[in-house]
């Protein structure tokens, strides 16, 4: 699986005669297998961040490598990106989306219906692949993008709030499956979050980064170990230390945030 460095990296955006300063410098070393989750204030750049690493922006300052290959602006290979919206198309089938990146890479229709089968039995949803978007729970929904995203045999996965809009319990559920996906496969993950308790039962590190221009101010690793059940995970006392210490930094971070405003 691929290690994945993040050297020195700094965005400027210019717009309408402005310019935003979102990331100052940020340095992350995610090792191959690992799961890490970025937190922090809203528009500190966790999303830049993660644009940067899959390739769809340029970094102002540092450069990212995967593997030791640095991958200056291309998106490196074997990449799975789950956004934060509904990328999940209307007019398709569960089916036929699930299998769009395959048919974009010329995959016989025949291996298509095979991976399509064996995707759909991963993410259980068997038995709803003739079955449109809006017949599906948002729970579900978020489980076809995931399902998309990894239809590639992706060995990077990238995920963008990837349970923003869900209910605790949907979320739960689909952190226990995502946990099971990720130990049976074993991707490099990177997700942003606004989700602390999500951060901490998912994730290997949680890395929390300041008000803009960002940096790292906390790498925490989640003592944790698997298989992690998600459902008495939280009342662990491992589970409530780990959460004091990053709300400690966290906390700290949205409260300075609003002082300036
Ligand atoms: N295309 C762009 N042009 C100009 N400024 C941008 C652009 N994209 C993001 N920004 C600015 O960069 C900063 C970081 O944005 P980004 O979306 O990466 O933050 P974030 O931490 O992911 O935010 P949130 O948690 O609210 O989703 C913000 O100030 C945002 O307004």
């Amino acid at each position: 699986m691929p290690e994945i460095a993040v050297d020195g990296v700094g965005k400027v955006y210019h717009s309408a005669g402005r310019q935003v300063t979102a990331l100052g410098r940020v340095d992350l070393t995610i090792a191959d297998g690992e799961f890490v989750s970025l937190v922090g204030p809203s528009g500190c750049g966790k999303s830049t961040l993660l644009n940067i690493i899959a390739g769809f922006l340029e970094p102002s300052a540092g450069g990212i490598r995967v593997d030791g290959r640095p991958v200056a602006g291309q998106i490196p290979p074997q990449l799975g990106y789950i956004f934060q919206k509904d990328t999940v198309l209307p007019w398709y089938s569960v089916r036929r989306n699930i299998g769009l990146g395959l048919r974009f890479r010329g995959w016989p229709r025949r291996k298509i219906d095979d991976r399509v089968d064996e995707l759909l039995k991963l993410g259980k949803l068997e038995g709803f692949g003739e079955a449109f978007p809006h017949q599906l729970s948002g729970g579900m929904r978020r489980r076809v993008a995931l399902l998309m995203s990894l239809a590639c045999d992706p060995r990077i996965l990238l995920l963008d709030e990837p349970f923003g809009a869900l209910d605790t319990h949907t979320k739960t559920v689909l952190h226990q499956e995502l946990i099971r996906i990720w130990r049976s496969l074993g991707q490099t993950i990177v997700m942003v979050t606004h989700d602390l308790d999500e951060a901490i039962t998912l994730s290997d590190r949680v890395v929390v980064l300041s008000g803009p221009p960002s940096r790292v101010l906390l790498d925490e690793r989640i003592g944790i170990a698997h298989p992690r059940d998600v459902f008495s995970l939280r009342e662990s006392d491992a589970f409530a230390q780990a959460y004091a210490r990053i709300w400690h930094v966290l906390g700290q971070q949205f409260a300075s945030v609003e002082a300036t405003g």
